[in-house]
Formats: C-alpha cells, structure tokens, sequence
C-alpha cells in the first residue's frame, strides 16, 4: 500500500480530476491483472491502446487511473491523472511504489546489439568472486544474489524491474548488472531508474521491424547514454563506428575501450584455443576462459567497467581469469568420434560473422565447418538473407533450418533466408525445417575433427511454434545426435 501522492512523485501532471489522498494497493499496466484499489497505467502499445481497456480496469477495482486521454465519462469514486506519457509515468511510479531500488545499489546498464547478456553476466560472476552481493537481469536468467528468477525478456517491464532491484536491496545486494535493450529503452521500461555506469558494446544490424531505420536504432541506444547523470561513468567501444555518437551528450564521465583504437582501456588477443584465449589486457597478460575477437571487446568492457567502479586491477584481472561466459554462448562439446560441436546464440548477421571467424581461425586446415542456423518469426525479416549469405561464406555446409517460428510459417522464413545464398555458394546449402532433423543431419554429415555450429537458440531451452512453446534444447539434442553418431 503507497499514498498515491509519494507515487506520483516526480511525474510532471497535467491535470487531475478526483481525490489525491488516495492509497493504492497495486500498480498495474495490464487491465487482465488489475486488482481492488489497484492504480491502472493506460500504455500506447504496438499492439493494442491500453486507454481502450480503462472501463475494464475500473471494473476489476482500480480506483486510480493514469492516463494520457482521459475518458468521455468519468466516476466519482475513481482518481484520473493526465499525463503526456504514461511509458515514462509507468517507469517512475514503479520506481517510487518499489522505494526507488536503484538508488539503493549500483546499478550497472549494459546495451548493445550483441555481448550484452556476456558482459552482464561476467559483471555479476566478478563481482560476485570479488565478495560482493549483486543482482542481475539478463536475456537467460535473473538472479537476486544466489537466487535464480525466470526471465520473460531481456529487460523486464518496469513494475517487474522495480519489485526485482527492490529484492535485490533486501538481500544486501551491492550492486545489480543489467542489459539494457533497445526496446526497453523506447518503451522507457527503464524511466526513473538511477544509473551508475552505462556499457556500450556495439551496433549492428538488428530489430529493424522495430525502429523501422538504423539511425532510429542508433538514437534509441544513444537514449540511455544522454540519460545517465553526471555521477555516472559512460563506458563505450571505441573501435565500432558509432562508439563515439553514445557519448555525444552524456553528462557522464566518457570513458572507452578498445583494441585497434586509442581508448581508455586497451587489450590485445596473444593466443587463441577452443577452451580460451590469452589477453594483454591493460599492460598484463591474463588467461580467460572465453573464446574469440568478440569476446576480448566484452572481457574488457567488463574489466573497464569494473575499474570504473573502483576495483583492484590484480583482484580484476585474477577473479576474471577463472570466470566462464554465459550459457548458451559458444559452448563446445566434443563427440566420442571427435567431432567438435558449438552451440551458440548467434542471432543477428554480425554475430553469426564473429562465431564463424573464430571458428575459422581455431580450425585445423583440412577440417569443415558445418552450420545450422534458422531465424526467428514475428521478428525482423531483413536479416534473415544477410545472416543465410555470412554463414554461406564462412562455412563448408550450411543447413538452414527453423528457429522460433512464432506465428509464421517456418518454409517462409526459410525462403527468404534462401534468397539471400550467392549462386556459387548454393551448392553448400540445404534445407531442412525440423531443426532436430538439421542437427541429426549435420552430425551424420561430420567426420572426426569438424565442427558444427548451431547457432541461434543459445540457452533457449524451448522453440515457439503457432504461440505454444515446445521443449527444445539445442545442447542437448546435440549431444544425443553425437552419442547416436
Ligand atoms: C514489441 C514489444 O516489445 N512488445 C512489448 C510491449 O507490448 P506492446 O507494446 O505490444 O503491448 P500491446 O499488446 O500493444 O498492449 C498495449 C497495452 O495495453 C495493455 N492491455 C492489453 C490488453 C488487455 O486486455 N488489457 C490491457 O491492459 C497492455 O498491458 C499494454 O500495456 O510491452 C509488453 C509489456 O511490457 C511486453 O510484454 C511486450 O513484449 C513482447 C512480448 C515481446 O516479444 N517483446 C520483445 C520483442 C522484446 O521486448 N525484446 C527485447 C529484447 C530484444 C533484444 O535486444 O534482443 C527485450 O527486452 O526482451
Ligand atoms: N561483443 C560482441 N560482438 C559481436 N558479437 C558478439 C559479441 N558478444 C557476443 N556476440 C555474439 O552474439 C551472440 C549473443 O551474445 P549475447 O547473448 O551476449 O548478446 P545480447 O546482446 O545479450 O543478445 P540479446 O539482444 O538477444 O539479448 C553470442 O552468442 C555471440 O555469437
Ligand atoms: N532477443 C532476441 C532473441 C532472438 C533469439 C532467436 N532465437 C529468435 O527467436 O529470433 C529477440 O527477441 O529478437
Ligand atoms: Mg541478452
């Protein structure tokens, strides 16, 4: 229960028709969850507009309403707050019903289109070697210190973010690491949060159904960057060609990392094998346990940032030797016969690119690379051919194959993978939709010695076919085709 004027605190309100000395029991921006005494946010949505559902909310007892158009009739014994924004509304009133969790902690925000689940992930490990209590939000999971929380998405809505920080305090929890996705960002899931530091790893192509244009995409990523405060440090990548644009207008401290550029905190990869790599990393060398060019950017981002908050770098360097990456991300298994498999969530063209180098450059000579790969429905179809065409010119046999369909159909998405294959490249190509049946497939097909990768799916231990969710588990259907091999 939280005085509806402590909610609101912060929130710039247009007008107000009924009683603010109210107490309200919930926040709510779903009409199906609404409560007695519950206050009802009502979201423009992609879908749908939440202000159509305010009757049905009041019907289910909210007795406030926030609201950017108020409704044609209203009742006594309801409050009505106008606003301009309800996202940014709903973000706020969730940090002040939760006692502003973020304040409490250092929060720690990782965007990106890819490595923000890794560099996450290894913030929350360090952190956790180095004594610490913390939190983390991720794409595979969230924890609260030891205990793990299912995650939906890989930034929650701002009512689950808030009631999760909140846990996080009470548990003594010192620190939080979150990834921060271009969605939340334009939804303004994380409004009203306080930042400590911001990580930026890189943009490529992706989510393009969404923010319809690439500089859209780099506008809302660059959001978060401009919101931090000055008492935070903004961490970027100097090396991708939109690093710099993160930091334009940040009130934060700039500070960045790099590995061909001039940056704050430079690294260099010495050598590289299947189970890690050796790292001149900051003037030291140091051993991780992570594979590949993509993953010495997120080493150091993590190591950068871990400077930034104010840690020995010989604690540093020593904790992050013996931290392993996050499930689902380039993990190896080896057959009985000796075929090497990786399974990873390579889900956009430059991560498909960046897992196939690094394959590449691991392999022995006369080895084939053999790749599984699919795309997700109901998702962005652009990268559905650039992804088909990178792993065409990367690997010795490709077998496209489905990922989530969601609701379309999954030979559809396979088509327009197939449009994207060059002539000369065609005859490295087949098609099997049933993705058990491609990864059978690639395991008959391998000798000793090759590799496959199956990428896309990661730690997803589900695929989504027509709205229903079905087991699937891409390790180990792996390796039960190894085992049958
Ligand atoms: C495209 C997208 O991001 N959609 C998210 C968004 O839903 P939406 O805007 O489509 O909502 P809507 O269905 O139009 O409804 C509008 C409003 O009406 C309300 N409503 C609706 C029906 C009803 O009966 N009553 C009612 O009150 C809804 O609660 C909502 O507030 O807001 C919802 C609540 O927070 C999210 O659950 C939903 O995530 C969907 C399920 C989703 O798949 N999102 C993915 C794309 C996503 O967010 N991914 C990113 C990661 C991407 C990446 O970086 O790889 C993530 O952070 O997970
Ligand atoms: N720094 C990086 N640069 C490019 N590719 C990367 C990088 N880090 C990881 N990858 C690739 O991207 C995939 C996804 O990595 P990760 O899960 O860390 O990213 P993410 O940003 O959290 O993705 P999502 O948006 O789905 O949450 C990895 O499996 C790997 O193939
Ligand atoms: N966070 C990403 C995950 C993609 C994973 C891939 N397996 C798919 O289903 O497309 C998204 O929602 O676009
Ligand atoms: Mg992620």
């Amino acid at each position: 229960m939280k005085a509806l004027k402590d909610i609101l605190h912060g929130i710039p309100v247009r007008q107000v028709i009924g009683n603010l000395n109210v107490v309200v029991g919930s926040l709510c921006f779903d009409s199906r969850k609404v409560r007695r005494d519950s206050l009802f946010v009502a979201v423009v949505g992609t879908q749908t507009d939440g202000h159509e559902y305010i009757d049905h909310a009041i019907e289910a007892g909210a007795s406030v309403i926030l609201c950017e158009q108020l409704p044609e009739i209203t009742r006594d014994d309801v409050t009505y707050i106008q606003v301009d924004d309800t996202a940014f509304a709903l973000g706020v009133s969730a940090s002040n019903y939760y006692e502003n969790p973020s304040k409490q902690l250092r929060l720690v925000g990782v965007t990106g289109t890819n490595g923000k689940t890794t560099i996450a992930t290894l913030l929350y490990k360090l952190f956790r070697k180095l004594g610490y209590e913390a939190g983390l939000l991720s794409t595979v999971h969230n924890q609260v210190g030891d205990r793990m929380v299912e995650a939906t998405h890989t930034t929650p809505d701002p009512i689950a973010l808030n009631a999760l920080l909140q846990e996080m305090v009470e548990a003594g929890c010192d620190y939080c690491f979150m990834e921060v996705s271009s969605h939340a960002i334009v939804q303004q899931r994380i409004a009203g949060l306080n930042f400590a530091g911001g990580i930026f790893s890189n943009i490529t192509h992706d989510h393009l159904d969404f923010h319809k244009t690439f500089d859209q995409y780099i506008k809302a990523k660059k959001t978060f960057f401009d919101g931090l405060d000055r008492f935070a440090f903004a961490l970027s990548n100097a090396d991708d060609k939109n690093g710099m644009v993160m930091l334009q207008n940040t009130f934060a401290h700039k500070k960045t990392y790099g590995i061909k550029s001039m940056a704050d905190f430079k690294a260099k990869v010495i050598e590289s094998h299947f189970d890690g790599m050796m790292l001149y990393l900051d003037g030291q060398e140091v051993w991780v346990k992570l594979v590949g060019g993509f993953n010495a950017y997120n080493i150091l981002a993590v190591y950068g940032a871990a400077i930034l908050l104010e840690q020995e770098t010989v604690k540093v360097l020593t904790a992050l030797s013996n931290i392993t990456g996050a499930e689902g991300r380039f993990d190896t298994i080896v057959s009985p016969k000796g075929v090497i498999g990786v399974v990873d969530y390579a889900h956009t063209p430059d991560a498909v690119r960046n897992v196939l180098e690094t394959i590449n450059n691991l392999r022995q000579k006369n080895e084939h690379v053999i790749t599984v790969l699919g795309c997700g429905g109901d998702r962005d179809k652009t990268k559905r051919p650039q992804m088909a065409a990178v792993a065409v010119n990367n690997s010795d046999k490709v077998i496209i194959t489905s990922d989530n369909p969601r609701t379309e159909d999954p030979m559809q998405i396979i088509h327009d993978m197939e449009a994207g294959i060059p002539e000369d490249g065609k005859r490295k190509v087949f098609s099997i939709a049933d993705r058990r049946e491609a990864i059978r497939a690639a395991c008959h097909l391998a000798q000793p010695g090759d590799i496959i990768l199956v990428a896309g799916k990661g730690h997803e231990k589900y695929q989504e076919i027509n709205s229903e969710r079905f087991d699937f588990d891409d390790k180990q259907i792996l390796i039960n085709a190894f085992n049958e091999q």
